[in-house]
């Protein structure tokens, strides 16, 4: 006999009435029951387990399998999060119920977050809610306008060219840069002399990278232990006080100048291109009982201002530079629409209206932003049992109180039936078939950047979610709309930055327990060279 069948005559006996005394079949119907139970248990979780938590754990991130994921799992679904138990909600309608419609049912301030993601910036707008939030957008919104934007460009488009020039000379000797973290020093030095008012030297590109490193610690307290480092909240905790007394230092100078402007008469009137920053506005701000800010209070806000001002510009052009790489027809594209202008203009540095004339560059950022989204969520949290009534109809879902819902970004940039072919990057579409318009969103916008300007009309923000919707969509869109067109458009005019890709660098983002936000595993590490016979910038 074979070993086969003496295999099988042991496994199934001719006596069926005896099976279970023959030990192969009792393992075999161990393992079996045990998978039975095992297999629908494993789908029960997983099926429950949110897709980005899933991938932050094993260390795999695919945003469009997470996308479809979600998908898979419905316009509205509860879900299991590193951050504890929550709905998740995809696309323009849910947000709308949540963000429009039930403002006064949500907390969106402090109580409205993950525990993980207090008390970084305590009293600051991000913490605050309602009337007291309300307050500090009134009071931040002028330093957003347009005139205040034109005013900041020449510095931008300054710490441009000297970041370049850097640069350009790092990679003369021979090496490569990391763009992912150039760009993050560069927006870092933007935010805080255009947002703060700081004076930085051009030169001191040590103490900015030092300054850089405190805020990349600062993220280490985000994610939970065993994701996150085991001393994430203490580092975390070490970087925010650093970078707390360096922010009170400013405000000490700028208060001092404030008040000795007010005793000389000199006047402290906005408009003086200087002193329309928002944390000036901040600094001359009087309450009902004619109390100022406290110097805590302003450094709260300082700290959230430069947080969310620079990394996720950084970001979203770090996702720019990628797309140049990946694919070289966009470079081209890009240098065609930019020499173009300079040719007409006469202008090698744009100017705030030849912003408005890149409607190639802006159809690319307005990719960029859809694709590579610099925030993936946006979360709230239920002040009383609340109901979502699906808009076809279909089963309503009861939200109860203290409950978090979190708004997919990602997915809803990816929704199908607005953007065809969703995950493939594709910046044509915002120029032959713009997504449709909502009228009523142009209240949103402060600026005209990237608007009304080009061939691309402003979309909803419950469309493109990108910089969230509602009360408290972000109050530095345009700066950072404006930012990012200013930055690319000198990167692609003067310098190549494609064609000597460090070896291993790896084009797509992804997010771990280090580091919260989208972002290169290994960063972008470029050869950064001046291209040849462009005209010298004045
Ligand atoms: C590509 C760049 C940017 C993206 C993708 C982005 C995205 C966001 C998002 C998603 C929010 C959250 C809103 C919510 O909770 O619903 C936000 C809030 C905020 N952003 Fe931005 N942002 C960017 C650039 C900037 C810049 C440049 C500044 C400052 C100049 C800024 C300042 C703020 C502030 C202060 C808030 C809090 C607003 C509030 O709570 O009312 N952001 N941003």
């Amino acid at each position: 006999m074979t070993t086969m069948s003496k295999l099988l005559s042991d496994l199934i006996p001719s006596d069926l009435t005896g099976l279970m005394d023959n030990q192969y079949t009792r393992y075999a119907l161990g393992a079996g029951a045990v998978a039975c139970l095992a297999i629908p248990a494993y789908t029960f979780i997983k099926n429950r387990i949110d897709p980005i938590s899933l991938a932050v754990i094993r260390g795999r991130f695919n945003t469009k399998d997470i996308v479809e994921e979600r998908y898979r799992r419905g316009a509205i679904h509860w879900t299991w999060s590193i951050f504890g138990g929550l709905y998740v909600i995809i696309g323009e309608h849910p947000a709308k119920w949540l963000l429009i419609q039930e403002k006064d049912n949500i907390w969106s301030g402090i109580d409205g977050r993950p525990k993980a993601f207090r008390g970084f910036a305590t009293g600051s707008i991000i913490d605050q809610d309602f009337e007291e939030h309300a307050r500090s957008r009134r009071l931040m919104v002028p330093a957003f306008k347009i005139d205040a934007l034109k005013g900041y460009l020449p510095r931008m488009l300054h710490h441009t060219t000297n970041s370049m020039e850097h640069w350009a000379k790092e990679c003369d000797k021979g090496g490569y840069v990391d763009l992912e973290e150039g760009l993050k020093l560069l927006t870092l030095r933007i935010a805080f002399t255009l947002l703060l008012g700081a004076k930085i030297p051009d030169d001191n590109f040590e103490e900015m990278s030092r300054l850089r490193e405190r805020y990349a610690e600062l993220f280490l307290g985000f994610a939970p232990w065993p994701i996150g480092p085991w001393d994430g909240k203490k580092r975390s905790k070490i970087a925010k006080d650093s970078i707390l007394k360096d922010v009170g230092e400013i405000i000490n100078e700028r208060r001092k100048d404030l008040e000795e402007r007010e005793k000389s008469g000199k006047g402290t009137e906005d408009g003086v291109v200087e002193d329309s920053d928002p944390l000036w506005l901040l600094l001359k701000a009087v309450d009902e009982n004619g109390d100022r800010l406290s110097v805590q209070e302003l450094a709260a806000h300082s700290l959230i201002l430069v947080i969310a001002g620079h990394e996720t510009t950084a970001a979203t052009l770090s996702s720019f530079v990628a797309e140049c790489i990946r694919d070289p027809t966009l470079i081209s594209r890009l240098r065609a629409e930019q020499d173009a202008l300079i040719a007409s203009t006469g202008r090698q540095i744009p100017s705030y209206e030849d912003l408005k004339n890149m409607p190639f560059m802006d159809a690319v950022f307005r990719e960029c932003e859809r694709v590579h989204s610099a925030a993936p969520n946006i979360i709230r949290r239920a002040r009383k049992d609340i109901v979502y009534v699906p808009k076809d109809g279909t089963k309503p879902t009861v939200v109860k109180k203290g409950t978090m819902i979190l708004w997919d970004v990602l997915s809803t940039n990816r929704d199908p039936s607005i953007y065809p072919d969703p995950h493939t990057f594709n910046p044509d579409r915002w120029l032959h078939q713009p997504p449709t318009t909502s009228p009523t969103d142009s209240a949103t916008t402060t600026s005209d950047i990237g608007t009304t300007s080009t061939s691309i009309p402003s979309l909803s923000p419950f469309r493109l979610a990108t910089f969230s919707a509602g009360h408290r969509i972000c109050i530095g869109m345009q700066f950072a709309r404006m930012e990012m067109l200013a930055v690319a458009s000198r990167l692609v005019r003067e310098y190549d930055f494609t064609s000597d890709v460090r070896e291993g660098t790896v084009l797509e983002k992804t997010i771990s327990g280090r580091k919260p936000l989208l972002h290169y595993p290994l960063g972008l590490g470029v050869r950064f060279l001046k291209r040849t016979g462009v005209q010298k910038a004045v």
